[in-house]
């Protein structure tokens, strides 16, 4: 278990300089509109993982008018006391540390400190293109497998390289060698790893989301969930890459492989996106990131920490509850949740009998 006794930011979005400290494992985070009640949450999703949950380019985080940020944690765990700091320099490069040991490759902290975030923009994840459940799935497995984002980051090395090639013979009006021979069996090798790891991975986490989603919805509302892929009937990566060689030659770029998995959502044989409800498409989101927390909880052995930005806005009282007593009771684990009333956050702590702490912005 894992818990974050204490937050540092300066010139962190708007924060200048600041400092929080965290004495509970369930802890409200109150305040207006603008108030930096996401950014804080995400100053814990960035020491999980190196990174933004919301903005791409690192230098986007930095207060207006600011060169670098830094920010820094203080986290209790069962045997020891870690520091976790991330700085983006002046110069724009990001150090990030364990204690005071810097990191060489970010992708080795990941997977350390465990995290969920359920926020308002997360909707993508349904009614986005496939790219969107494919990170979702990555992000997850990354987390769970240090060896899977080795594969990924080596598949995504491979995928550039094969794909600039490809756009070199084209351009050049050239006919393979034996090096897209070698990039092919490099790119298949990971992408059989990455595949398999997914494919074993989703066949029992695809009954958590179904089952998290029936219990949210309360019915059976005729939801499914499909992995889709071109690696079928036992095709292999390398042949599937032989098979559409010539559009990819054409094409100039790579147009199979698992980079193009899907995981197709229906309802009643039907896209989910297309006939879904409002409410329909928030209990499937939150049946996703319900089925990661547990499936993390599961297989590490801990929960992750779990960040909820604003949830009271996207669920009715009754759903909200719900969802509050799946994962504060009995929680070992730290969980952050942010509404702009405080009231409203109060009495939720209160009826569910929760020990708890409030921040006020
Ligand atoms: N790089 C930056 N420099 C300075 N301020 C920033 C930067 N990025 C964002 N902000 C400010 O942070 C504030 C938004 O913070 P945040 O999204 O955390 O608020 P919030 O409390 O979650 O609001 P809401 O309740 O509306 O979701 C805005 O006022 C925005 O202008």
């Amino acid at each position: 278990m894992s818990i974050f006794q204490k937050i540092s930011l300066l010139q962190f979005r708007n924060y200048s300089q600041q400092s929080f400290y965290f004495d509970k494992k369930i802890v409200g985070i109150c305040g207006a509109n603008g108030t930096g009640k996401t950014n804080l949450l995400d100053t814990i999703y960035y020491l999980c993982f190196t990174k933004s949950y919301f903005s791409k380019p690192d230098g986007k985080n930095v207060m207006h008018g600011k060169e670098g940020f830094r920010i820094e944690a203080e986290v209790e765990n069962i045997r020891d006391t870690q520091k976790l700091t991330c700085i983006l320099r002046e110069n724009g490069r990001k150090e990030f540390y364990l204690d005071d040991e810097q990191y060489k490759k970010f992708s080795d902290h990941i997977g350390k400190y465990t995290c969920v975030m359920i926020a308002p923009d997360d909707a993508m994840l349904i009614t986005g293109g496939s790219e969107e459940r494919r990170k979702f799935l990555d992000t997850l497995l990354s987390q769970i497998y240090p060896d899977y984002l080795a594969h990924l980051i080596n598949y995504n090395r491979i995928l550039l390289q094969r794909n600039s090639y490809l756009k070199n013979l084209f351009e050049e009006q050239k006919t393979p060698d034996d090096l897209l021979d070698v990039l092919d069996e490099q790119l298949a090798c990971v992408g059989e790893a990455i595949f398999l790891k997914r494919k074993i991975f989703l066949d029992t986490f695809i009954s958590t989301i179904l089952n998290q989603y029936e219990s949210i919805a309360d019915k059976d509302e005729g939801v499914d969930i499909n992995y889709q892929t071109q690696m079928v009937e036992g095709k292999t990566m390398l042949q599937l890459l032989k098979d559409y060689r010539q559009r990819d030659l054409y094409l100039q770029r790579t147009t199979a492989g698992i980079h193009k998995d899907e995981l197709f959502f229906s309802m009643n044989e039907q896209p989910f996106k297309l006939l879904a409800s409002q409410g329909q498409r928030k209990s499937l989101l939150f049946a996703l990131k319900l089925a990661e927390y547990f499936s993390i909880k599961e297989i590490k052995n801990h929960a992750p920490i779990l960040l909820l930005d604003d949830v009271f806005e996207k669920l009715d009282a009754n759903r909200m509850m719900n969802l509050l007593q799946k994962v504060c009771k009995d929680t070992d684990t730290q969980i952050f949740i942010t509404d702009t009333h405080k009231e409203r956050l109060e009495m939720a702590f209160d009826v569910l009998c929760l020990d708890y702490q409030l921040i006020e912005l």
